[in-house]
């Protein structure tokens, strides 16, 4: 936890159906992110899990998406201690207050991955309430990771700076900004506004979302250099 302070972590994913969904690709795009400067990864499954823990020696923010539910991040207990096994340091789990498919709690489910792995369990969040509410359940880290992913809440351009701040003056726990943070400048305003640490994937390690945002401006440039002809 205290080598996260104030640092990057770099979320290594790939999604189904691309071309880097491979273990040994997403373990090659952590080792460059260490490289860079990441002091922590976040990973997603548990071959990538595996893999990535071997082959780069930072802590590891570990989580399964799974199903077709709401609650997709590790959505059950059995995921969450599968993905501890696999060798995640912390089990990123979903956090909001929506019904578990497996009809536990939250705070069972947290309560169970303590009491049977060594795992830290960090809580992916949508909302304040849910932060205060997962970090009661008892939750090492609070994210705001689901903020503008939840039926009720809002997705902005950016990330929600707000709420890393609020969660961050009003739990004891660390606040973890998570989202939609594609600059610099967001990584740092997130962590002038509280955060313990930040996690950005997209920005860094997503290659066809970084083309499209290049392509659109300049498909937009041409249009514009278009009208002006
Ligand atoms: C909502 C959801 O499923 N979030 C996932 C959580 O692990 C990932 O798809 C995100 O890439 C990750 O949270 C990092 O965020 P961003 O890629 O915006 O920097």
């Amino acid at each position: 936890m205290e080598s996260l302070r104030g640092g990057l972590v770099v979320s290594c994913q790939a999604y189904p159906g691309e071309p880097m969904r491979t273990p040994d690709t997403m373990c090659r795009v952590a080792q460059a992110a260490a490289r860079g400067g990441a002091v922590g990864i976040r990973a997603q499954g548990l071959d990538d899990v595996a893999a990535i823990r071997a082959a780069v020696d930072l802590p590891l923010i570990g989580l399964w998406k799974d199903g077709d539910d709401d609650v997709f991040i590790t959505p059950t207990l059995e995921h969450a201690l599968a993905v501890a096994r696999a060798g995640a340091h912390v089990v990123a789990l979903d956090g909001t207050s929506r019904p578990r498919p497996d009809g536990r709690t939250l705070a069972e489910t947290i309560t169970a991955v303590h009491e049977q792995t060594t795992a830290l369990v960090m809580a992916d969040c949508s909302t304040f309430d849910e932060g205060l509410a997962a970090a009661a359940a008892g939750a090492d880290l609070v994210g705001t990771t689901l903020a503008g992913y939840t039926a009720y809440t809002v997705k902005g351009d950016g990330p929600d700076i707000d709420l890393v701040g609020e969660l961050a003056r009003a739990l004891d726990v660390p606040v973890v900004a998570e989202g939609r943070i594609h600059s610099p400048a967001q990584a740092a305003a997130a962590i002038t506004a509280g955060a313990h640490a930040v996690v950005v994937g997209t920005a860094i390690t997503h290659p066809t979302t970084i083309t499209g945002w290049f392509a659109d401006a300049v498909n937009g440039a041409n249009s514009v250099d278009k009208d002006n002809a």
